[in-house]
């Protein structure tokens, strides 16, 4: 597989590439089912299941759970997302953490094709009992779900140096709880844990089953610390997609690392084979920032002034130095005035590869979490970005420390994540950290 396929096997319904869908939709399936074609021979081998088989409402495409790299980094950036980060319980052994990464592994794999998370599902079990599966995505295909799995430092030394699962000498140098930056303002109920689960789909309702289910699985071992749900993506993973819009409303995502650019991708985002841990080769790291955005101020900002902040235009998100959208800024360029046509302090020209010296590749998602008693929206930027080496972010968040768009945003949540490799057949996620 190459560097930059993340194991697509479907369309997976970004909003461009929806009109092709190759992968199998429960509808698609039943027409074949119904021509006599065996299901057995369409999904791998395994027999199908019994729930979950009703036809589907839309006929987005499936990414397969397996393959050289994660799933959800590369992939398309999906429209809805469902974060979770868990904490084990006090009681959870390393036993009990490698027969939940088995158990997730298992049933991530079957709800990525569009099934319940177990054969029996949502309602082929026993009447007695309650049934495996929370029964809200029967009838909803894939949907374009991906589920990615990272792993925080927490999970390899407690905050007192404790070695909980036998992980310690496997904890990369690099994963550690990133630095308090300039301006923030963090709260632990948006911050850190052991274990994470990002879930994107094209249908809010397919990606929290996705993690209502998991955290159902890991009752006992492990538990919900936060989560976050993010109904519109900000960033643009690929060159086929269009560019989203932020909160401000400002096309987000132009200048990222896209899944085409293949030696971005192997210099910018997966952690090579330079790395002493092993097992982390062909893996990334995930930062994730709950960043708040004060709207209602920001709605009170002349739109030239909104340019000003971030160098680029509102309508059309061309540099303010000229061009399109996606001509290269020129920050030399000075207006008759003489003042610089992209400010010192625009938010692009510090997060500027010329600035930082590096990329990374983003895939944040805007979220409006109810108001507060003055009417104001609780709204935000849940931004996650994937880079090769944490150094990454922290060197682009330095400089951002001048940015004049600091005066409308707030971090109040930050957490890191070492996300391991794809999971090839007969593997578990993040198997090769326990051998
Ligand atoms: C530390 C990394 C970054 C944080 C945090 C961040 C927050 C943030 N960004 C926007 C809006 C935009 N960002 C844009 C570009 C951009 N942002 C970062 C990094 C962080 N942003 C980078 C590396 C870049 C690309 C710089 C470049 O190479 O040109 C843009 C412009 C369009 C684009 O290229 O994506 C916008 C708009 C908000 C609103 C925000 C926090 C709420
Ligand atoms: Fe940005």
């Amino acid at each position: 597989m190459s560097d930059n396929t993340d194991g697509a096997v479907g369309a997976a319904g970004d909003d461009e590439s929806l009109a092709a869908p190759t992968g199998v939709s429960r509808r698609g399936l039943l027409g074949l089912v119904a021509a006599g074609v065996g299901t057995g021979a369409l999904i791998g081998g395994s027999a199908v299941a019994a729930s979950r088989v009703s036809p589907s409402v839309d006929a987005a495409g499936q990414y397969a759970f397996r393959g050289e790299h994660q799933a959800g980094i590369v992939t398309p950036a999906q429209d809805r997302l469902h974060f979770a980060a868990f904490d084990l319980t006090s009681t959870a052994t390393r036993d009990d953490l490698i027969q939940l990464l088995k158990d997730w592994t298992a049933a991530a794999e079957r709800l990525t094709q569009g099934l319940d998370v177990s054969e029996s599902g949502s309602v082929g079990g026993p009447e007695l009992l309650p049934p495996d599966d929370t029964g809200e995505a029967q009838g909803l295909a894939a949907s374009g779900l991906t589920i990615t799995f990272g792993f925080g430092p927490s999970l390899f030394r407690t905050a007192d140096g404790t070695d909980r699962f036998g992980l310690a000498d496997r904890q990369p140098a690099e994963l550690a709880t990133l630095p308090l930056f300039a301006f923030d303002l963090l709260e632990e109920s948006a911050s850190d844990g052991d274990l994470c689960i990002q879930a994107c789909a094209n249908d809010p309702q397919v990606a929290v089953h996705a993690i209502r289910n998991l955290s159902r699985i890991a009752f006992g071992t492990a538990r919900i610390r936060w989560s976050q749900l993010g109904f519109g993506r900000t960033s643009s993973t690929s060159t086929t997609q269009a560019t989203p819009r932020n909160l401000f409303g400002f096309k987000d995502g132009t200048a990222n690392v896209k899944a085409e650019e293949t030696e971005a991708l192997r210099d910018f985002v997966w952690v090579g084979d330079d790395e002493p841990q092993t097992w982390m080769h062909g893996g990334s790291y995930l930062v994730t920032r709950t960043i708040l955005m004060t709207i209602e101020n920001w709605d009170r900002v002349s739109l030239g002034e909104q340019n000003a902040i971030i160098g680029r235009d509102k309508g059309e998100g061309a540099p303010l130095s000229g061009g399109s959208e996606f001509s290269e800024p020129d920050f030399e360029l000075r207006s008759t005035s003489g003042e610089p046509a992209i400010p010192e302090d625009a938010h692009v020209r510090l997060a500027h590869p010329t600035q930082t010296g590096t990329r990374m590749l983003r895939r944040g998602y805007n979220f409006v979490d109810g108001s507060n008693e003055l009417g104001q929206l609780r709204a935000g930027l849940f931004f996650m970005s994937y880079q090769r080496s944490p150094q990454q972010f922290i060197d682009v968040q330095s400089a951002l420390a001048k940015d004049s768009m600091n005066e409308y945003i707030r971090h109040v949540g930050s957490a890191i994540f070492a996300v391991p490799p794809g999971t090839r057949a007969g593997e578990f996620v993040g198997s090769a950290l326990f051998a």
